[in-house]
């Protein structure tokens, strides 16, 4: 079932110019391959500067109204309360770090195959703009030992343990939060059959970023505006701002994290399945000067050969039904315009 999410990049393979990250400590300044335009505006403030995205309690008991709200409003919330076991957040950190922190010549043993999902490299959008990103990523889907085993020969075991351990607990948490945020749309019995069973048949990925200290922050970006394509991504930062979120009529938003709490996005499946009532969430990711930052996305989604489309009493449906599968393949050649793609 992770093989079949795997194929899905298969017929798009990748430059090896738009794969391998530079050796970013190295620089004493940003080359002109990752200076960006000017009209992307990185420094843009908010219209309003106490605009900030909701912030949801796990624990309280009008959980799933706040959810729906902020879904229907936002699309992006922080989550408290979220009930993770210590150390699962600081462990998860501190094995990307010890990942990123690898020389270059090591790290670049683990490139992810230019028609591949897993491993070491740029952000798969890269070939979608004109200029690089301050970033370097690693992903992994199911287990992390094949190349754990190539960074780390004789110590790899920790670093797989964490990222085993990682997923587990997101998966719950995110499919407990799938499920919560449903239940603020009117779905047939059918349908929440399905949702539920999402649980047994899921595809994920775990992405870890790593945004180096850069010696010119205004010039260059993180990670370029997108949409992530799966059901719901959760974001850890790690306790270091850098996430930007796209609100029409606002402007881009920083995202400022509450210590601990981690933030849940909408992702493109959501979207589509809710017909359109949650926005899928536009954001970025912007560099700074002093700090090596660190954080990891957990991607949510049904298996790849899952066939989707609106959720049946919203409305017209405003988009088709189609596999995941082929809905990634056309995100793949086409980023932001798939949805335009596949709308009826
Ligand atoms: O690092 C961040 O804040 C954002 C990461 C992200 O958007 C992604 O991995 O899809
Ligand atoms: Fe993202």
């Amino acid at each position: 079932q992770m093989s079949t999410l795997l194929e899905a990049y298969k017929d798009d393979p990748v430059q090896l110019h738009h794969l391998i990250p530079l050796d970013f400590p190295s620089l004493r300044a940003v080359p002109e391959s990752h200076v960006w335009p000017e009209s992307y505006n990185f420094r843009v403030s908010p219209s309003d500067e106490n605009l900030s995205i909701p912030i949801v309690d796990l624990k309280d008991p009008n959980i799933a109204d706040n959810i729906g709200r902020a879904c229907q409003t936002w699309g992006i919330f922080q989550v408290t309360n979220h009930g993770l076991p210590s150390g699962l957040l600081e462990d998860v950190e501190y094995e990307a770090r010890r990942l990123f922190s690898l020389p270059v010549e090591q790290k670049r043993k683990v490139l992810r195959s230019p028609c591949g999902a897993t491993g070491y490299g740029c952000a798969r959008i890269t070939p979608f703009f004109p200029k690089l990103m301050w970033h370097e990523g690693f992903t992994v889907m199911g287990s992390s030992v094949d190349h754990a085993r190539v960074l780390w020969p004789h110590g790899y075991k920790r670093f797989c343990d964490a990222m085993d351990n990682y997923q587990k607990h997101m998966k719950t948490l995110a499919h407990n939060l799938f499920l919560t945020i449903l239940s603020s749309l009117d779905l047939s019995e059918p349908e929440k059959n399905w949702a539920a069973a999402v649980y047994d048949s899921e595809s994920n990925a775990l992405q870890l970023n790593s945004y180096p200290a850069c010696p010119d922050p205004t010039r260059t970006i993180g990670l370029a505006p997108h949409t992530d394509s799966l059901l719901l991504t959760i974001l850890h930062h790690c306790e270091t701002n850098g996430l930007q979120t796209f609100r029409d009529g606002f402007g881009w938003v920083p995202v400022h994290q509450v210590s601990g709490a981690l933030t849940v996005n909408v992702g493109d499946l959501l979207h589509i399945l809710s017909n359109g009532k949650f926005p899928t969430v536009c954001h970025r990711a912007v560099v700074n000067r002093t700090r090596h930052r660190i954080s990891v996305a957990y991607f949510y989604g049904p298996r790849a050969d899952s066939v989707f489309g609106p959720f049946s009493r919203l409305g017209f449906p405003r988009y088709r039904t189609l596999t995941l599968k082929e809905y990634i393949g056309i995100k793949a050649k086409h980023l932001d315009k798939a949805l335009s793609l596949i709308t009826n």
